[in-house]
């Protein structure tokens, strides 16, 4: 469950008395999410969520998370916003913690996606490429192509225990990925993490994304990428090819993707699954037994990565193949 750190009454008030927000009627640990601690409140002007950002969380980009948050619903973007207190600031301290109190965003995310929905978060995704559009701030990619290799020289030993051999064969592919891995493409602000538990919707429509904490500049198609491997794989590990035509449409009814863009998807997906591999590899050996959040699992993405290894074409959805 993911509440690191605990509020009393008092620090609640406290923080509180800095807003417009009216007093705590109901305030509450949620157990989703692994990062940060997340409290669902209920004030007596409206609901909101506390977000006490944990160790992962740069204090110097704290205000480009926010700003995007703010830019992107102040241009007719679905996402939830932070509320400024009475004197214009967004980013509080709680605990000697940084913390935020946002906006709480209607809707529930789906566990298990149909392509009607991949088509919903295909055209969520475009119009947050569309409505990021002139933001002026700017973050360089963490977790871009170019992190991959140096993540992976530390979790070598990881990698090979998770599964014997599986050192050499993701090096191989770090190798590709490095000497295949697009360049010019359109770049822009994207998500990174725009995974079906960061979309929520309502009545089967798209009601908007939370969760911005990864967004960044770089390769547009790279954010349809990450999203064709979260949302559209099987839990059998087969790619649903219906799904992955759904999102990429409902996002081209937005904003179309240049061929260029469209030949890039499976490289550009097999990336995206690198990414998510490491990451999850890193979280895996270096969460203690016993540790209040469970990680994910890294096989889920190594079997994505064979899928994107031994068939590239699949992602071209056999149109140009
Ligand atoms: N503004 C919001 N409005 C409504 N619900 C929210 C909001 N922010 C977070 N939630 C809920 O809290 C849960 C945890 O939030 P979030 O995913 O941001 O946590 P996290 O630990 O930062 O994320 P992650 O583990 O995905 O990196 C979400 O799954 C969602 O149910
Ligand atoms: N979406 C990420 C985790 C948190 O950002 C994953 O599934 O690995």
């Amino acid at each position: 469950m993911a509440v690191y750190t605990d509020i009393n009454d008092e620090e609640l008030a406290l923080l509180l008395a800095d807003y417009d927000l009216g007093t705590a009627v109901a305030f509450k640990g949620v157990a989703e999410g692994v990062e940060n601690s997340n409290f669902m409140l209920e004030t007596t002007v409206g609901r909101y969520f506390l977000t006490v950002y944990e160790k992962r969380m740069k204090a110097e980009e704290l205000p480009f998370f926010l700003d995007l948050m703010r830019w992107l619903a102040r241009h007719d973007y679905p996402c939830a916003s932070p509320v400024a207190d009475r004197a214009g600031q967004t980013i509080k301290q709680v605990r000697g913690k940084l913390a935020a109190i946002i906006e709480f965003l209607p809707g529930l995310s789906v566990r298990r996606p149909t392509a009607a929905h991949c088509r919903e978060a295909g055209e969520g995704l475009a119009r947050l490429h569309l409505a990021a559009r002139g933001f002026p701030g700017t973050r360089k990619p963490a977790l871009g192509q170019a992190a991959w290799a140096p993540l992976f020289a530390t979790l070598r030993e990881d990698a090979e225990a998770l599964k014997p051999g599986l050192a050499a064969t993701i090096g191989t592919d770090l190798d590709r990925l490095a000497r295949t891995w697009p360049q010019g493409l359109p770049q822009g602000i994207i998500h990174e993490d725009y995974f079906p538990d960061n979309v929520f919707f309502s009545g089967g429509k798209f009601a908007g994304a939370i969760d911005f904490y990864f967004a960044c500049v770089d390769t547009l198609a790279y954010d349809i990428a990450v999203a064709l491997n979260a949302w559209c794989f099987e839990a059998d590990g087969s790619f649903n090819i219906t799904s992955a035509r759904a999102l990429v449409a409902g996002y081209e009814t937005h904003r179309p993707l240049s061929p260029a863009e469209r030949q890039a998807l499976p490289i550009l997906a097999h990336g995206a699954a690198m990414r998510f591999f490491l990451t999850r590899l890193e979280a895996w050996g270096s969460t203690p037994a016993g540790a209040l959040v469970r990680p994910k699992d890294p096989l889920e993405y190594e079997r994505k990565l064979a899928v994107h290894r031994e068939a590239p074409d699949l992602v071209l959805f056999g149109d140009q193949a």
